[in-house]
């Protein structure tokens, strides 16, 4: 298997995620001679054949910014007043370096929502992977103004992730204004060294990794949870500092610049991914022992028979935790029916579908193919 450096040379398509700090100077306004920086290293990459998809964080701060706001409301509806402000210097930032070498941008904002439902999620990907073939340069960013607690990624690492598995990314690149991630952090701990290599799925990760800086959100704990979302699709994930010169160009070359995260796994079949790297489940389904052997064991579908109980507030095709009678988690799934129908179907055969609900619909409650066995 190739190394991380090496799989980060043969990427042929990255998701480069940059952050609030970087892009805005640390609060200061847009950062448009980085931003032009940025814009060079990625034609430059594109000249060399690698496709880019940018996730860019930085509404928010930018829209404080603009509204010279010096301290960062509690408010949800201010600060959704803020990104929609400071969104427009995003796009408008973005698109004007990339005019300079005459390629396009798309703004593209996304919802956890937007994800999470196949039919959205399908769309997204399709419109996504349409970007790509024009050689439009898509900048994704979370939809702020509409989000609410419940339907947010929160975290821009976790969406450039989740965008990583719906494109099939090889490459997660998430530049911050730390070089990388070190084995503590380096604000408070001045020794802190930096960790060069390692597998996206260590443990141990997660207990060097902190919270985020007064403008970020998330830290290196989001950033190491992203690598190991985008390790689901095979992806490898980079994290480096935006503020050394030509770091995009130097992890292509394959120099020893960041951290680089390698998946240690081979990457599932893409529709499993997904359903594996969602966050949020709608409602839970309590299965009875055979239909737990039958899952684990044998590898079936699930069928309604198996279902003791139902609760949540789920539609057909959306997420559902599968657990035993003691609620541990056996899989996760897209559901085939929505709760009112599948309420109906508890414990019967199947062959009483269409009696029970006036229609024909699937055999199956939770589909094998649309499901992760824990
Ligand atoms: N182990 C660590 N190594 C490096 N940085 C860390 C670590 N733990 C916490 N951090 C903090 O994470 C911050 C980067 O995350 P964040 O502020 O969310 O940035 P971004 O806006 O780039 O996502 C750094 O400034 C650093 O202080
Ligand atoms: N959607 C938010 C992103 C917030 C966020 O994740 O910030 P960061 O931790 O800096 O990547 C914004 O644009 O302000």
């Amino acid at each position: 298997m190739a190394s991380g450096r090496e799989q980060l040379q043969q990427a042929g398509r990255w998701v480069v995620k940059i952050g609030s700090a970087l892009l805005t100077d640390d609060g200061r306004g847009l950062d448009e001679a980085a931003i032009g920086r940025w814009v060079d290293q990625l034609v430059a990459l594109r000249q060399s054949g690698v496709e880019i998809i940018l996730v860019s964080s930085g509404a928010v701060a930018e829209g404080m910014t603009r509204l010279g706001w010096t301290q960062r409301p509690d408010e949800i509806y201010r600060l959704q007043a803020a990104a929609a402000v400071g969104q427009m210097g995003l796009v408008q930032a973005w698109e004007a370096q990339f005019q300079r070498h005459a390629i396009h941008t798309a703004q593209v904002l996304l919802t956890h929502d937007d994800l999470s439902n196949r039919k959205r999620y399908l769309n997204a990907r399709a419109t996504l992977r349409t970007l790509i073939e024009l050689g439009v340069v898509a900048v994704v960013n979370e939809n702020d103004t509409v989000v609410t607690s419940e339907i947010r990624f929160g975290d821009n690492d976790t969406l450039g992730a989740l965008v990583a598995n719906a494109v099939e990314a090889d490459a997660l690149i998430l530049l911050t204004d730390q070089s990388g991630l070190y084995d503590a952090d380096p604000r408070s701990n001045p020794q802190a060294q930096l960790i060069s290599d390692a597998r996206a799925e260590d443990d141990w990760l997660q207990e060097v990794a902190g919270d985020g800086g007064r403008l970020g959100r998330g830290g290196m704990a989001t950033k190491v949870r992203a690598a190991r979302l985008a390790a689901r699709s095979g992806a490898v994930t980079a994290i480096a500092s935006g503020r050394e010169v030509d770091v995009l160009l130097k992890l292509h070359r394959g120099d020893r610049v960041g951290t680089v995260l390698v998946p240690d796994r081979e990457p599932m079949a893409a529709r499993k991914q997904w359903i594996a790297g969602h966050l949020q489940a709608r409602g839970t389904l309590i299965i009875d022992e055979g239909a737990v052997k039958a899952l684990t064991a044998m590898g079936k579908s699930l069928l309604p028979a198996g279902v003791l109980s139902v609760s949540g507030d789920f539609s057909r095709g959306e997420m559902v935790i599968i657990a035993d009678r003691a609620g541990r988690i056996v899989a996760r799934g897209l559901v085939n029916y929505g709760l009112e129908d599948a309420q109906k179907l508890l414990g019967r055969p199947t062959r009483e579908i269409e009696s029970l609900l006036g229609f024909v619909g699937e055999a199956e409650l939770v589909h094998r193919d649309n499901m992760v066995v824990a």
